[in-house]
């Protein structure tokens, strides 16, 4: 008998393995944060003795969610403006309330509400953009979330850093910083081809090559994107980024919602990931991103919900509902797009993107214990006849019961382990009252 940290048992496993296996009657084996072993039940109680011994009735276990687009601080501004076109919303609504809230105080109570949000619906590790980088790593640091955070690059100035070298430096200090944490990575993050030069661009590139870090960029967001830059550089953004050395695996192409079937092709042949952010592309308006045609060419499409002020939830669950469900509408074809390719594209392909795969994204020996209790018991989920079927096709996030990272346990019975709710509540609400204050100073309160 061995001694080790913890023992989970499930009626149902779902590892995210190649052949989409769904293990009946398993449990996993966890010491020192990672997963050690996977069995049936009966032989991981033969080898080992846990100091946790975990038994789910009616729980299937997955990896926990990786949300490969998010500007978490972001959360303070949800529902400030709604129903609008992309660069109207940023140029008349977002931008002005970035340039008057952002402060240090604002990014850390922002990004812990959407830490909060995003734990208890079992996303368990986040690739960041946003201001004060630093901030959000130690927020995440701090509550046990693993996060990848952007060294964020734009061609104006901000609270934050004065120009594009000052950003650079700044995101580089970070990176420094964290080169060794069991959590928190960074990545290179210039926010898109429309607010970062050239000049900037190639020094990322080549940064990139250096220090083996991830490119993650807005690309192809809109059809007016595409039509500024050929008025201003005469061809369309993929093309420059490919010009100047960007397209590589390292690249992570968020929306990617206007392509070519020759862009396509350009990018299956380099390699880039793409991050499929459906819901916020659906409410700016800004197109379809093709999933279907992207998979068939062999490129590794991942999820992001986007910030939850263009979203406005950070759920994993409507990302992949919506990504399964507009695929086959876009594509004509409702085989397009399973079950299966749901939950990858929400775990591993988030992984594969980050250059993570090795350490999280399936629920494998070795790899880091990041896994979610999903509780399948309840009449929404019933009958079961796949597991899988259930959590994309009819559970919420409200199922996710119990969520542990590399080992650690950061919800409990829906209960969060490492924050405070109320904390949380009553610092959302101060902004909430101060920004609504600021926004309208003359409205009577009514209470
Ligand atoms: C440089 S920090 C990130 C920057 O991005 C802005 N942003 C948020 N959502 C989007 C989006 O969908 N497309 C483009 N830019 C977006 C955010 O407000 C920050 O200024
Ligand atoms: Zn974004």
């Amino acid at each position: 008998m061995q001694n080790i940290d913890t023992i989970i048992q499930a009626p149902w496993i779902i590892p995210i393995t190649p052949d989409d296996q769904v293990l009946e009657g398993y449990s996993l084996a966890i010491h020192q944060g990672r997963i050690i072993d996977c069995a049936p039940t009966e032989k991981i109680k033969t080898y080992y003795q846990g100091q946790n011994q975990i038994e789910f009735s009616q729980h299937a276990l997955m990896p926990g969610f990786i949300n490969a687009h998010t500007h978490s601080p972001m959360s303070l501004l949800r529902g400030l403006a709604d129903d609008l076109p992309l660069m109207e919303w940023l140029n008349d609504h977002i931008w002005p309330a970035e340039a008057k809230w952002i402060s240090e105080t604002f990014i850390r109570d922002g990004a812990l509400l959407a830490i909060a949000e995003m734990l208890r619906g079992g996303i368990t590790c986040f690739n960041d953009m946003y201001f004060f980088p630093e901030v959000v790593a130690q927020v995440a640091a701090e509550t046990g979330i693993r996060a990848v955070i952007g060294m964020i690059t734009i061609d104006f100035p901000s609270v934050w850093a004065k120009n594009p070298q000052d950003y650079i430096r700044k995101g580089l200090e970070l990176n420094n910083k964290y080169q060794n944490h069991p959590l928190i990575k960074t990545a290179l993050a210039p926010h898109a081809p429309y607010t970062v030069s050239d000049k900037s661009l190639m020094q990322i590139a080549i940064l990139a090559k250096e220090l083996h870090l991830p490119v993650h960029m807005h690309i192809h967001e809109t059809e007016d994107e595409i039509n500024q830059s050929l008025t201003q550089y005469g061809i369309r953004p993929l093309e420059r980024l490919q010009r100047l050395e960007l397209l590589s695996p390292q690249l992570l192409a968020v929306h990617m919602t206007q392509l070519t079937n020759e862009e396509i092709q350009i990018i299956a042949a380099k390699g880039a990931h793409i991050v499929h952010c459906p819901e916020s592309n659906l409410k700016l308006a800004n197109g379809f991103c093709p999933i279907a045609k992207l998979y068939q060419a062999g490129v590794n499409i991942a999820l992001g919900t986007d910030s939850a002020a263009s979203n406005n939830d950070l759920d994993m669950f409507t990302e992949m509902r919506l990504a399964t469900l507009l695929a086959k509408t876009v594509a004509h074809d409702a085989k397009v797009i399973t079950v299966n390719q749901a939950l990858r594209m929400a775990t591993l392909n988030g992984a594969k993107a980050l250059g993570l795969e090795q350490e999280i994204g399936s629920l494998e020996i070795g790899k880091a214990a990041d896994i979610i209790a999903i509780d399948l018991g309840k009449l929404e989920t019933q009958p079961i006849y796949n597991p899988a079927s259930q959590i994309v096709y009819a559970a919420s996030r409200d199922k996710v019961s119990d969520v542990w990272i590399a080992g650690q346990q950061v919800i409990k019975k829906y209960q969060f382990i490492t924050l405070d709710e109320s904390f949380i509540l009553s610092n959302t609400k101060t902004w909430e009252k101060k920004i609504k204050e600021a926004k309208n100073p003359y409205e009577r309160k009514i209470s």
